[in-house]
């Protein structure tokens, strides 16, 4: 199976708050390509508490975001035939824009799922729908535009 995209990332580019490898503080966030789609998995703790018994927003942002870049890079690999499953790629994208629309309250302890479908990708710009579901239930669903870093 191909590794998590986070885990291919360059050593330097691996301290992100919500997928870095690097950042032992931070979620870890893991996104996996598989298929035509990238998935992710995250079980929120009740200290991301909103109303009570529900997840609080930044955080399903802060999923997206991260679920969303890495996405990004995972199809800028697909189409470019480049492996995952040696890193480092020579690949990282960051945040241009995020949309986010809250559809249903999270349920908190739940085991969140994270799927990305690839709408297009023209030059370094990267344009990926998101949808967030808890127990089959959409509660979130985002867009993003990643934009790809220029290669140093
Ligand atoms: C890098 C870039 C996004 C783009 O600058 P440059 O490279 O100089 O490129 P340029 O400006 O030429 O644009 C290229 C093309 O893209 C377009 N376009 C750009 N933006 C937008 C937009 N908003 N909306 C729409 N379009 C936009 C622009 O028009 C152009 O289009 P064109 O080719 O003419 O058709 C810069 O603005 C920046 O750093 N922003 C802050 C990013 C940031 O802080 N993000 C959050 C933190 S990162 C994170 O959380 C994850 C992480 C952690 C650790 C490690 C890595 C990731």
């Amino acid at each position: 199976m191909a590794k998590a995209i986070q885990d291919l990332y360059p050593e330097n580019l691996s301290h992100c708050y919500g997928c870095g490898r690097n950042n032992p503080e931070g979620y870890q966030l893991k996104t996996y390509l598989v298929g035509n789609e990238t998935r992710a998995t995250f079980t929120p703790e009740d200290k991301y508490t909103a109303i009570p018994g529900s997840v609080y927003g930044g955080l399903i942002a802060s999923l997206l975001d991260c679920h969303g870049t890495g996405s990004a890079a995972a199809f800028l690999c697909q189409k470019e035939g480049i492996s995952l499953e040696v890193g480092p790629i020579p690949v990282r994208c960051v945040t241009g824009s995020l949309k986010v629309d809250f559809k249903a309250l999270t349920p908190m302890g739940e085991e969140l799922e994270l799927k990305g479908v690839l709408r297009s990708i023209e030059g370094r710009k990267v344009w990926v729908d998101m949808r967030l579901s808890a127990r089959g239930i959409v509660c979130a669903t985002g867009e993003i535009l990643a934009i790809r870093l220029k290669e140093e």
